[in-house]
């Protein structure tokens, strides 16, 4: 392995009991040629521990002596490692065996918000110095239970609170729809269409056990690296074709309504000047740091917000031909351009790029004033 190549690092989120272990202990049993890092929770049962027997196992210890981590060197190459603490520790030390994988999967638990993780590699400067030297995400993917999946979305939302589940939805750039074996066709289409009013725009893949072709998972390159064709394409509105009504706020008649607190918008953006893509720099900061629409009076009083943005993305071209990507996670967000403003200024771009938002008190009015920033 190139050592100055930087390692990806795939985030897997997911309600409690979706299916993340499952899919886990599959990647780290099936042949697949892949040497992938799992950082898991716990090793958990049969699947890892009875191939255990023919791989190395070795720990560290704290200075307290207690056991604090465990590495298991897998037959096809893989590399699992327990932590009681997931997260930056967790991939901190994981990053001294640098060279015995290429690739890192970190299983958050079911209770966790990936938003905040993922929000870590955004280039801060104690990451850019650090762990930004050797590791870039990947992409943030969701496990969904397809059973209890429309009961986990309704029921942890509170009127002050979005969910879990639907932050975990919100963040994600590819979702598996896992354990479709149980439910009717008519329950799962409900549970699709609630994912898609919350996040329109990650593919849904429907899984069994986690059985999913990698490419799915892992070197999707959600965030670098694209061409700008193949970021639009990630980005279009993933539709199907099932016979529903989507309507206001991501409100959905389908045999009873569904409803969901989070939504996206997606807008398409015309090739903008200069002056505008400092505009929309200084509406995305307003929206995603204050959660107002520029020139919609002032933060609420008790600080919180009426819109609540937890992720955006996008591509838009500018006139000089320069190639721009939106990238965020709440609060974090970087406009990166991904190919140079054209030398000669004969070249004509004429392609209509698009920016999405998902969040909380999204609506019709966000996309207005999002328009009139553009045109
Ligand atoms: N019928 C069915 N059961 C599944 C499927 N995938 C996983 N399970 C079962 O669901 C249960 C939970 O799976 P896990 O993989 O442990 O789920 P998890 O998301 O890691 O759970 P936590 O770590 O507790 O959040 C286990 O009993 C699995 O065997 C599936 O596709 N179909």
């Amino acid at each position: 392995m190139d050592p100055d190549r930087k390692v990806p690092c795939t985030l897997i989120s997911g309600f409690l009991g979706a299916g993340k272990s499952t899919l886990l202990k599959r990647i780290l049993t099936e042949r697949h040629g892949y040497r992938i890092a799992v950082i898991m929770n716990e090793f958990g049962d049969t699947a890892v521990s009875s191939s255990a027997k023919a791989i190395n196992v070795s720990s560290t210890d704290n200075e307290a002596g207690e056991l604090s981590e465990q590495f298991l060197e897998l037959a096809n190459g893989c590399l699992c490692c327990s932590i009681k603490d997931t997260g930056i520790a967790a991939i901190e030390n994981l990053m001294k065996r640098k060279g015995a994988f290429d690739y890192i999967l970190l299983e958050t638990t079911g209770v966790a918000d990936p938003g905040p993780i993922a929000a870590m590699f955004w280039h801060n400067e104690e990451y850019a110095m650090g762990l930004g030297n050797d590791i870039y995400l990947d992409g943030v993917v969701c496990v969904v239970d397809a059973v209890f999946g429309e009961q986990q979305m309704t029921e942890d939302a509170t009127d002050d609170d979005i969910g879990t589940s639907q932050r975990q939805i919100a963040c994600a750039d590819v979702i598996l729809l896992n354990k479709t074996d149980v439910p009717t066709e008519e329950q799962l289409t409900r549970v699709e269409i609630l994912i898609q009013s919350c996040n329109s725009s990650a593919p849904v893949h429907r899984t069994v056990r986690g059985d999913i072709d990698l490419k799915h998972v892992i070197g999707i390159n959600a965030y670098k690296g694209k061409s700008f064709e193949d970021l639009l394409h990630g980005l279009r509105l993933h539709d199907h074709d099932h016979d529903h009504d989507h309507g206001e706020e991501g409100h959905v008649h389908q045999h009873g309504p569904l409803y969901t607190s989070v939504t996206s918008i997606q807008v398409d953006v015309p090739v903008i000047n200069e002056e505008k893509a400092q505009k929309l720099d200084e509406w995305i900061r307003s929206v995603l740091w204050e959660g107002i629409l520029p020139g919609e009076g002032t933060p609420q009083n008790d600080g919180s917000k009426k819109l609540e943005v937890l992720r955006c993305k996008g591509v838009f071209c500018l006139e000089s031909g320069e190639v721009n990507v939106l990238q965020g996670v709440r609060g974090m967000y970087e406009i990166t351009p991904i190919r140079a403003a054209a030398e000669d200024d004969t070249v004509g771009v004429t392609e209509v790029g698009k920016l999405v938002f998902i969040g909380k008190g999204l609506g019709e009015n966000m996309r207005k004033s999002l328009l009139d920033v553009l045109q």
